[in-house]
């Protein structure tokens, strides 16, 4: 099984606000749909929470939803109580790749067993109180697209995506 985390970020990793992201890019959105196609994601209760209705679940995949509380469940959720259960709970149910989708607390703690780093880089500053986790030296991008500078969203926000391997 084969772990890979997936963000978004604008200036100063900045993530979410208040349970939300920020910005609306379509293209990211595009993006995260393309690359994890029909793959288990796992995320934390908050993000669950904090997708769109029609979103929840992310549809055609499993959707693994790591949370502490042992009375919680949902509609369309394969509750996993640690990351550890959410990687067993993917290896059974999904195709060898399992993306981490969010939040923060998540990416920090899965940054350890990943291999693969997806990161969307938005030219934006904005304010915000969740964070990506710090990529140390031991990750490398391997593919920058576009190579030199930025995609402008139809939404006016310059953009890139950052493929990041381990050394
Ligand atoms: C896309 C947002 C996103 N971008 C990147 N690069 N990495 C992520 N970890 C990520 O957060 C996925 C979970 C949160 O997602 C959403 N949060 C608010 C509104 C919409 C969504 N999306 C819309 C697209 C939908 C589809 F299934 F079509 F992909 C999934 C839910």
């Amino acid at each position: 099984m084969s772990l890979a985390l997936i963000w978004a970020q604008a200036h100063d990793g900045v993530i979410g606000a208040d349970g939300d992201m920020p910005w609306h890019v379509p293209e990211d959105l595009a993006h995260f749909k393309a690359l994890t196609g029909p793959d288990a994601v796992i995320m934390g209760r908050r993000t669950w929470d904090s997708l769109p209705a029609r979103f929840r679940p992310l549809p055609g995949r499993p959707n693994i939803v790591v949370t502490r509380d042992h009375a919680w469940s949902a509609d369309g959720a394969i509750v996993a109580h640690s990351l550890e259960d959410a990687f067993e709970a993917a290896q059974l149910v999904g195709n060898g790749q399992a993306w981490v989708t969010g939040g923060a607390g998540l990416f920090t703690e899965a940054l350890a067993l990943a291999d693969r780093l997806e990161v969307t880089e938005l030219d934006l500053d904005v304010a915000g109180d969740t964070f990506a986790p710090t990529i140390g030296e031991e990750w490398v991008p391997v593919t920058i697209d576009p190579a030199h500078g930025w995609s402008e969203s139809r939404t006016g926000v310059p953009y890139r995506f950052i493929r990041y391997e381990r050394a």
